[in-house]
């Protein structure tokens, strides 16, 4: 696989936390899902990765050259997008965009008002008269507006209602497509980006416990379903599973499913399957 970046041995120590050491690649061209509980470590990791507040240890590669952050041209290369307008709220929408487009050689005009229209964002309204919902979108625009080719978002979808979801999502695909650009997006929505990421990071107490290609990892395991009361195999290919009072539900490596009773109900598992049962252990349910 092309990676654009690769994370050798990234470390961030705080007071009360330590981030890594993460070795991880990031896909060319591909929708990589970032997904962790709250405090897991998402923004420390995505703010190494663009260098906004490098890893106090480790190296960033970006197709294959390590990079040095206080290189101006890797600031056109790739964006970080947090999920908080940082901008003076008594600019107009095209006041912010003249600003942000300045610093920018290569910004592309006739893709922002395409995407303006698209937004209903009103290039007259100040900053201040923007829903919570219009800034996140008029936020995205401005990280988008030179065209990067590595996006990183943090949860950029919180607060936004479906449709708006939706359009991000469908915004977010188009541009991806366009060229072979590549995306990180941490989010706690993991059935919304089930159907379009293509690569997924699961993150726990700082590290990065579970990663890879989605469809290989689900191929990887299966869920199974018992009735509540049933002795469950004694094997250490079922990773972990959660009783309730309707049924024993739980992960399970594939190659190992005949070691179930033949009247157990098996599934491919699901974004939060292996969330829940491989990265949380059943611990969350
Ligand atoms: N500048 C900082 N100084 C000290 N501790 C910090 C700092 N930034 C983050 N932390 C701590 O690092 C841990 C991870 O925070 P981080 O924001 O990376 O998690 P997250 O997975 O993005 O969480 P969420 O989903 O809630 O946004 C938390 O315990 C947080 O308190």
């Amino acid at each position: 696989m092309n990676n654009i970046m690769e994370v050798h041995n990234g470390r961030t120590n705080y007071k009360e936390f330590q981030l890594g050491p993460i070795d991880i690649d990031i896909p060319k061209g591909m929708i990589t899902a970032l997904i962790g509980r709250n405090g897991a470590g998402k923004t420390t990791l995505l703010k190494g990765m663009s260098g906004i507040s490098p890893f106090q240890d480790g190296d960033v590669a970006y197709n294959g050259t390590k990079i040095d952050f206080l290189d101006p041209n890797i600031r056109t290369k790739m964006t970080y997008i947090s999920n908080d307008l940082q901008m003076y709220s008594d600019f107009t929408v095209k006041q912010a965009l003249n600003f942000i487009s300045s610093l920018h050689k290569n910004w592309d005009h006739s893709w922002v008002k395409d995407m303006l229209i698209m937004f209903q964002i009103q290039p007259h309204h100040q900053i201040h008269e923007l829903s919570k919902g219009m800034k996140m979108k008029f936020n995205l625009l401005l990280g988008l507006g030179h065209q990067p080719e590595l996006v990183l978002l943090d949860e950029p979808t919180d607060g936004l209602d479906s449709i708006s979801r939706q359009q991000f999502f469908d915004l977010l695909q188009g541009y991806i497509e366009k060229e072979q650009r590549s995306v990180v997006i941490s989010t706690h929505y993991t059935k919304e980006v089930e159907s379009i990421c293509d690569y997924v990071i699961f993150m726990k107490n700082g590290a990065t416990p579970l990663y890879g290609e989605v469809e290989t990892l689900k191929e990887s395991y299966k869920v199974f379903s018992l009735p509540p009361n049933e002795t469950i195999p004694k094997t250490t290919a079922i990773l972990s599973f959660v009783t309730s009072t309707v049924e024993t539900k739980g992960i399970i490596q594939s190659d190992a499913v005949t070691s179930l009773p033949d009247y157990a109900i098996v599934k491919k598992p699901t974004l939060d399957d292996l969330f829940l049962f491989v990265v949380e252990k059943g611990e969350i349910a």
